[in-house]
């Protein structure tokens, strides 16, 4: 019988139908898991296994959830809401939240305008007394859209949407919503009014279209719904529990309001006794259940959005619509990538080389610094998010030191994770001396020396306290160059193992260290030799004994701490430490 061999492709879980679309795009490279009807524990016993979770409204991604994930890089919405994930523990966790902010608005938008109508001309109604065999003309009589006035709450995607759509109906339209872009609002014929209730007692047909957040949390309960006309009719395709249920009910009983088209509930599906199943149950009611984004075009819409992002995010890229991070643009995230490897590659660089080098005395010194200056340089300095490079610089710092603990450092997490470790980084951009380089950006990560208070002070201080330290780097052909390391300038690739030396820049060193890793069967792969930076405060001294330089060697394995020791203290190297990329 043939075993199973258990395939090492990140694995992905859907919980829920969501269009093959999109799923196409991820097969062959993944190992992509349907699997409807699992319940909460269920779940939470399978989540350890995947890297993404794809899911549309049903999933509750909770925080339990979310801390049995522990593979987990990616939950991916595919739709527009986020109620049901949470994001304040994905975001602790390291976890991006992904979504399709736009796949489905206009079906949104049109599921609102048909229940409008449906209110408005009994179309349920009348449809289930025509099937049961009645013809009942004078109970079922209507109303109509033109003319009236329709008072939108949230003047976002969808309710503009709705708004554009009621122009071409005739509608006057208001809105209530503190954050609208008044340009947009005014495009779309939409008057922006100040509060919710000035818009409640104009209003003949009222549509709700915010998120469900705390301040939209009720917001149509009883006193809203008493100042409304009781002619007037309400719609919810945006999210259950922005109206009180009951409120509305008895509103609906005792005629104070004409109907409701509403497609979301505070419990979905309701059950029998849930305040939702007497909505749904109530004959002035037009009910759908949670239709607003089923369409065909929608559902490829946001399953391909989705499955796009978690493409990315499986293959170490960004994604454009990040719940828990800034949105990145595609054409800056793709300028920006180079420099984010490199940064990322300067952080590690720093943790590595100054927390752990071995000194002229034999000593291991450890002169990691918590306050760094990281500096864009020539025409970098014009980008519009530094978001990702101050994630690789974190990633960069901390992945040596905490690789063990498995901390998926990322755009989400980075902030805190810097701020949790005393890390403080400031963030400067400069278009100076641009003329002198012979490449258009770099970056320049300085870690400032300390400052002496008092002449008693600065006696106290260690020579390496004194100094900054400073790695600089750029990119050419899309790869990362180190172009100083401390006071020390020349151009190395940061890749693989390297052996780091100082020492006197005098004759005999370069064959003295050749020879010492060619006794420990060390071979060297490549070697570049630094001098003194034209900055450095020493510098340009030729003095045999005064003038120093770095010497890096790629090395095809480790350095041991054994032949480290070796090389120090004789033939002038001062100092040695082994950094792995
Ligand atoms: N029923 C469905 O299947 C379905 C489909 C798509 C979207 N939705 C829901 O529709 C809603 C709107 O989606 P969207 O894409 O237009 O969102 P959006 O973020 O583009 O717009 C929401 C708007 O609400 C406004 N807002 C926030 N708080 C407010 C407050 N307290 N008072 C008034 N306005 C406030 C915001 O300023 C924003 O303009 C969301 O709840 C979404 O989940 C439901
Ligand atoms: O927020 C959304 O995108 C809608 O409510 C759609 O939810 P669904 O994907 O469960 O249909």
């Amino acid at each position: 019988m043939a075993i199973p061999i258990p395939s090492s492709k990140p694995k992905i879980l859907i919980p829920e139908k969501v269009s093959p679309d999109g799923l196409a795009l991820l097969q062959g490279q993944f190992e992509v898991d349907e699997k409807k009807g699992l319940s909460p524990e269920q779940l939470k016993d399978i989540i350890g296994e995947y890297e993404a979770l794809i899911v549309r409204s049903e999933t509750q991604v909770t925080a339990e959830l979310l801390a049995a994930a522990k593979k987990l890089k990616v939950v991916a919405r595919a739709g527009v809401g986020v109620d049901n994930v949470d994001v304040v523990a994905a975001t602790k966790h390291g976890i991006i939240v992904v979504n399709s902010p736009s796949g489905n608005i206009n079906a949104a938008a049109e599921h609102t305008i048909a229940l409008m109508m449906a209110v408005a001309r009994n179309i349920a109604d009348g449809s289930q007394s025509i099937k049961s065999g009645k013809w009942e003309r004078s109970r079922l009589v209507g109303v109509e859209a033109k003319g009236k006035t329709l008072a939108i709450v949230g003047l976002g995607k969808v309710g503009l949407t709705v708004a554009r759509i009621a122009t071409g109906l005739g509608m006057r339209l208001i809105a209530y919503d503190p954050y609208a872009n008044p340009n947009l609002a005014a495009a779309a014929s939409v008057t922006l009014k100040p509060s919710l209730v000035d818009i409640l007692k104009e209003a003949d047909f009222l549509t709700l279209h915010t998120p469900l957040i705390a301040s939209t949390r009720g917001m149509i309960g009883a006193n809203e719904l008493a100042t409304m006309k009781p002619t007037a009719r309400i719609l919810n395709v945006a999210r259950g529990g922005m109206i009180d249920e009951i409120a509305l009910v008895e509103a609906l009983d005792k005629g104070t309001i004409a109907g409701a088209g509403i497609d979301v509930f505070t419990s979905e599906p309701p059950k029998p006794d849930d305040t939702a199943s007497r909505l749904v149950a109530h004959p002035k009611v037009v009910a759908t259940p949670h239709l607003g984004a089923s369409t065909k075009e929608a559902q490829e819409n946001v399953s391909i959005d989705v499955c796009e992002q978690v493409v990315s995010i499986l293959s170490g890229e960004l994604p454009r619509s990040a719940v828990n991070a800034p949105i990145i643009l595609p054409e800056e995230y793709r300028t920006l990538q180079p420099f984010v490897t490199l940064v990322e590659k300067m952080g590690s660089l720093y943790t590595q080389h100054y927390s752990n080098h071995l000194t002229a005395t034999g000593v291991t010194s450890n002169n990691f610094r918590t306050t760094f200056d990281l500096t864009y340089e020539g025409s970098l300095s014009n980008i519009n998010t530094t978001k990702p490079l101050f994630a690789a610089l974190v990633k960069g710092l901390l992945t040596p030191i905490t690789s063990s603990d498995g901390l998926n450092i990322n755009i989400v997490n980075a902030e805190l994770l810097a701020k949790d470790r005393g890390i403080l980084i400031n963030e400067h951009r400069s278009r100076e001396n641009v003329e002198n380089k012979p490449y258009s950006s770099w970056i320049t990560l300085r870690a400032r020396a300390t400052r002496a208070t008092s002449p008693s002070v600065s006696k106290s201080l260690k020579l390496e306290e004194q100094e900054d330290q400073v790695i600089q780097g750029f990119v050419s052909a899309n790869k990362p160059f180190i172009s100083r390391l401390d006071r020390f300038k020349g151009e190395f690739v940061p890749r693989g193992t390297l052996l780091i030396c100082r020492n006197f820049d005098s004759c005999g060193k370069i064959g003295f260290v050749g020879n010492m890793l060619g006794q420990a069967g060390v071979n060297i792969k490549f070697m570049n030799v630094a001098p003194l930076h034209e900055d450095a405060e020493d510098g340009g001294d030729d003095d045999e004994e005064g003038s120093e330089a770095l010497m890096i060697l790629g090395v095809d394995k480790p350095v041991s701490e054994e032949v480290l020791k070796g090389l120090i203290g004789k033939e002038g190297v001062l100092e040695a430490s082994v950094v792995t990329f």
